[in-house]
């Protein structure tokens, strides 16, 4: 037993990506998540067999966690390497590589072809084959024609896929050319993560077949005759995706749909096989074509290595840390490998005479006497062992015999029950016999009457010419007859003692055989109505009802466990679909909010000019017409403002398009806005100007200014204020700038949030067709289940009712006999005295 070997690949960082708050850390064999100031977040950190950074090169990934499993492929182990990551987290990049750094797959085959050069006591048969599974339909990469192929499973193959096209190789170059002509086929398409994702599972494969060659000095039975078959499966996972994130739709929505599903059943293949071996329970292997072609890779006969390739920028973070709990779960699981070595006859011989060999030598040896000993052991038990068998044969042969007999009591009482008119008159043993005479002329009937007494073979005389009339006679209720018709001729009838025999020392009774009811006769299937009525087809299909009822059961068990698992997920599903609903309640929240911002605003705002219009007491000045040009200005923008984000509040439909109009108007105002402080500001300048053009020492000290003068001093105070509020006014701008930016990235959010609750609908939505369809499977199942029961105890009912109809009979049976005899003997009786009442007179003739 050996674990599975599973490491984690880091891909370089996008360069446009910005890190904010957190990134991965790789140190050994660890990566965890840490702050951008470095402190590690906890629970966050995970440990496994390899951890490559994003300086590590396809070559060293190949050295750490493949190149062992490609030297034991070599020599006969079962191989899998498999990547599995998020989409363009980089599986295909380390799977394949590029034209300047190889993947593993192509370092694989080189190094596989190396091994094998160097193994000269060996000779190789290379067979390659690779296959896409896009859609949950397996398709032949080197074959196209060859679409939708099916898995089955053998003794001798294990599990392969049906009609997959395998290409004999005898170098590395050749596969690498199959290789690069399968890609062509492959499955490739562009969503917004990854311009050439993978849309489909690729799974290449090299069956290795080896055998030691003859020459072999050693005589090594397993290096010249075994022959060593191994698997090497190299996987490229097709990529777990966000549908949100991908922006897929249509044909790409409908893969990822199949990719993601396949993907969940590996991953409840490895939750099941992480589990104890008590817990575990079933594994739901066939639940995916993808697990059931991984399955002797995942808990089977097979060394096994996962890289799980994961992408470090933090919008990833969520898909992240689900490619690593499903690494740490894959690092439980545990594989039992061994070599694959098939024996031929020849090689047995060789080992069972090694053996013998070395059972000589060892004799030879100084162990001698111990090993003799050893040996007259060992034939003791032999022995024993022998008398034993014999023992157990003889017992085996009694109830053979005993169980033949039963059979044949069964038989015969069942041919009485299914033709009783001829067994009433003729014993089933005679059965044969009578048939015979049935085909022989009078005259061998006549000669042979004498050697059916003497031969012991009992019938009933005359039963040609009266029984069946008489049987139809007292079979027929309703023509029930009063007594029993006599025999037309007493010449051939059976003596007292053979009657007895006969009859099993019944003695009859004369008035008996009147009481005898035909209904009892007439209620046996006398037509054989009753198909398979005999013990055997009774018992075979009893059996086969059996049978039918386990398969059914088996069934019915599946289906509920699948129901359970559905259930399960659709719970799961109504989880993720709440957190989404309450999520998007809060982005609803946003414009909200940003109303209740601007609302307050609009409160300082309108404090500010009503301040500044306070200075500005003589309303007819210009000062003051700028001001109220300003209200104005900012009340309305306001007011837009809060319209707005009432109706996003509100979840107004025509917020979308009111939102660009008012985005014009904004500029509109602002630009008004603009124009009008330039305007007051250089109005203020002028006056200034020519205010101290006029007086240029009035410094506004107030010692002795004229009117004038104070008002212009009011004036510079005024443009002081006027300045401040435009400042004010440009952070206002700014923050409604800011504001927009958010409400923009909140819409798009609001609407991937949106498009992705609609997808879990919709996914919700066939769960629960799938569901209903399973339910009707199991009612469907259950219906079957109980209709065989129903058969079932209906069977048991019949061979209630036909047992005791042969009880029945058989007592009617031994009645009748009893009454035939006690009527034979009384009439044998009454003609003797008739015969010694009248004696036969001589004839004259004789001349006495
Ligand atoms: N270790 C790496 N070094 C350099 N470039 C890389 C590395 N890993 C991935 N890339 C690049 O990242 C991009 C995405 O990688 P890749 O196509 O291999 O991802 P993927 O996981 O196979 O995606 P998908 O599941 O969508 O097929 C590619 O352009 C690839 O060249």
């Amino acid at each position: 037993m050996e674990k599975i070997c599973v490491a984690v690949r880091v891909r370089p960082a996008v360069p446009q990506e910005i890190f904010n708050g957190t990134f991965w850390n790789v140190e050994d064999n660890r990566v965890s998540l840490h702050r951008q100031h470095g402190t590690p977040i906890s629970g966050l950190s995970f440990a496994f067999d390899h951890v490559f950074d994003e300086n590590c090169g396809n070559a060293r990934v190949y050295e750490l966690l493949t190149k062992d499993i490609i030297h034991a492929a070599v020599e006969g182990f079962n191989g899998t390497v498999f990547a599995y990551g998020q989409t363009s987290s980089g599986k295909t990049f380390t799977m394949n590589g590029s034209s300047s750094e190889p993947g593993i797959i192509p370092l694989a085959v080189r190094d596989i072809f190396d091994n094998i050069q160097m193994m000269s006591d060996r000779e190789f048969l290379i067979r390659v084959s690779y296959m896409e599974i896009y859609n949950e339909e397996i398709n032949d990469l080197l074959a196209v024609e060859n679409q939708k192929l099916p898995i089955h499973e053998s003794l001798e193959r294990g599990i392969f896929v049906a009609g997959l096209r395998e290409e004999i190789v005898n170098s590395a170059e050749q596969v690498i050319k199959l290789i690069e002509s399968g890609e062509v086929n492959r499955h490739f398409g562009e969503t917004n993560m990854n311009v050439r994702s993978s849309r489909s599972h690729t799974i290449f494969r090299m069956v290795i077949e080896s055998k030691g060659k003859e020459t072999n000095p050693s005589g090594d039975y397993s290096s010249s005759d075994a022959i060593r078959v191994s698997v090497l499966t190299l996987v490229d996972l097709a990529g777990s995706e966000r549908i949100a994130k991908t922006g897929a739709g249509g044909v790409r929505l409908k893969e990822g749909k199949y990719i993601n599903k396949s993907l969940m059943a590996l991953g409840n293949v490895i939750n099941k096989l992480s589990e104890g071996a008590k817990q575990r329970g079933h594994i739901p292997y066939r639940d995916s074509k993808l697990t059931r072609i991984l399955q002797p890779a995942l808990g089977g006969n097979a060394k096994t290595s996962i890289i799980c390739t994961i992408a470090p920028e933090e919008v990833h973070i969520e898909e992240t840390k689900g490619t690593l709990q499903f690494a740490s779960r894959a690092k439980r699981i545990t594989n039992c490998a061994q070599v694959n070595e098939i024996l031929t006859d020849a090689a047995l011989l060789k080992r069972q005479k090694l053996e013998i060999e070395e059972l000589r030598s060892k004799l030879q040896g100084s162990h001698a006497e111990v090993l003799e000993q050893e040996i007259l052991k060992l034939r003791n038990d032999m022995l024993k062992y022998e008398l034993e068998r014999e023992k157990l044969e003889t017992e085996l042969e009694e109830e053979r015999r005993s169980r033949k007999e039963r059979d044949e009591c069964i038989r015969e009482q069942q041919l009485k029950i299914q033709n009783p008119s001829n067994h009433v008159m003729v014993s089933d043993s005679d059965r044969s016999f009578s048939q015979e005479l049935d085909s022989r002329t009078p005259k061998e009937e006549c000669d042979d009457s004498n050697s059916v007494c003497q031969a012991d073979v009992f019938r009933t005389p005359s039963y040609k010419a009266a029984p069946n009339a008489f049987v139809v006679m007292r079979s027929n209720y309703s023509r029930l007859p009063d007594y029993s018709p006599l025999p037309d001729s007493f010449s051939n009838m059976a003596d007292e003692d053979t009657w007895f025999k006969m009859n099993k020392g019944y003695i009859a009774d004369l008035d008996m055989l009147q009481m005898t009811p035909a209904r009892k006769v007439q209620s046996f299937p006398l037509n054989d109505a009753t198909p398979g009525c005999s013990n055997e087809n009774y018992r075979q299909e009893v059996q086969k009802l059996k049978a039918q009822l386990e398969l059914v059961t088996e069934e019915k068990n599946e289906f509920q466990r699948k129901y359970t698992e559905q259930v399960l997920l659709n719970d799961q599903l109504n989880g993720e679909i709440s957190e989404l609903t309450q999520e998007t309640l809060l982005i609803q929240e946003i414009p909200r909010r940003l109303c209740e911002s601007v609302a307050s605003c609009k409160d300082f705002y309108e404090d500010a000019l009503s301040t500044m219009q306070s200075f500005a007491s003589d309303g007819n000045s210009s000062t003051a017409e700028l001001l109220s040009s300003t209200s104005e200005i900012g009340s309305s923008l306001f007011s837009s403002l809060e319209t707005l984000f009432s109706m996003a509040a509100d979840g107004n439909k025509s917020f979308a398009g009111n939102y660009s109009l008012f985005q014009e108007h904004c500029k509109v105002l602002c630009e008004r806005l603009k124009s009008t402080i330039t305007t007051l500001v250089l109005s203020e300048t002028q006056t200034t100007d020519n205010k101290q053009v006029k007086n240029p020492q009035c410094r506004c000290d107030n010692k002795g200014c004229a009117l004038e003068e104070e008002t212009a001093c009011w004036k510079e105070k005024l443009s002081n204020e006027l300045n401040t509020i435009k400042e004010k006014y440009n952070g206002l701008e700014k923050e409604v700038d800011l504001n927009n930016k958010f409400l923009e990235a909140s819409k798009e959010r609001y609407g991937s949030l949106e498009r992705e609750f609609q997808l879990l609908k919709e996914e919700r939505d066939s769960l629960i067709e799938t569901v209903a369809e399973s339910s009707q499977k199991l009612a469907v199942v259950t219906d079957q289940k109980e209709n065989v029961l129903k058969d079932l105890n209906s069977e048991v009912h019949r061979r209630k009712d036909i047992e005791e109809e042969i009880k029945q009979f058989s007592v009617a049976f031994a009645s009748r006999q009893k009454s035939l005899v006690s009527f034979h003997s009384e009439l044998k009786s009454k003609v003797e005295k008739l015969r010694s009442q009248n004696p036969v007179p001589v004839p004259k003739s004789l001349g006495y």
